[in-house]
């Protein structure tokens, strides 16, 4: 799963942050290390970092079920600052299927458990006339 120049995913971003999203069932997830360079105040994790981390994961729900979807809608919470040197983990799962539109459901939490933010997103199923629009190539 991956898109070379995906600002979240893309291995070849040199900007990019690099997770890496993996499936386990219609769930994915991937792990993320805040370092300095992904602050906004001193020692704490910018909360448009958060943010993208959050969408990517909901972009690749429905991607996991061969759907291509923009995000219509993202609501965030933050809960807990997340630190540089923390490692946290980015859940995301469905929580409901209709034709065009995918709820989605995701969560941060740091490796003690703690949870450090979450996300609640609506996914707009794109046609291929969309797609072929916006310039996104899809395999055959
Ligand atoms: C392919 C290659 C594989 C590569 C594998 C790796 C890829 C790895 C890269 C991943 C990358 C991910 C990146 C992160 C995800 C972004 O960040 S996506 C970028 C941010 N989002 C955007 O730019 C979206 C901008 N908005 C739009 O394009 C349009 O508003 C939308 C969302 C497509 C909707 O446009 P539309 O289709 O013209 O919508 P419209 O006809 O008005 O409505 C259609 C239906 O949707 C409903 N709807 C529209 N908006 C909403 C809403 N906000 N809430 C609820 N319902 C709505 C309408 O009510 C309507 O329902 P029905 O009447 O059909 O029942």
């Amino acid at each position: 799963m991956g898109y070379d120049y995906c600002f979240v995913c893309g291995d070849k971003n040199p900007h990019g942050l690099k997770a890496k999203f993996n499936a386990d069932g219609d769930s994915v997830w991937a792990s993320f290390h805040c370092e300095e360079r992904h602050i906004g105040w001193p020692n704490v994790q910018h909360g448009g970092i958060t943010s993208a981390l959050l969408d990517e994961a909901c972009a690749y729900v429905p991607l996991n079920m061969d759907l291509v979807t923009v995000t219509a809608e993202l609501n965030i919470s933050f809960k807990t600052p997340v630190q540089v040197g923390e490692t946290v983990r980015i859940e995301a799962h469905p929580t409901k299927v209709n034709k065009r539109l995918i709820l989605v459901e995701a969560t941060m939490v740091n490796q003690a458990g703690e949870l450090k933010a979450s996300a609640q997103a609506k996914m707009l199923v794109l046609s291929k006339t969309q797609q072929a629009a916006m310039g996104i190539e899809t395999q055959a």
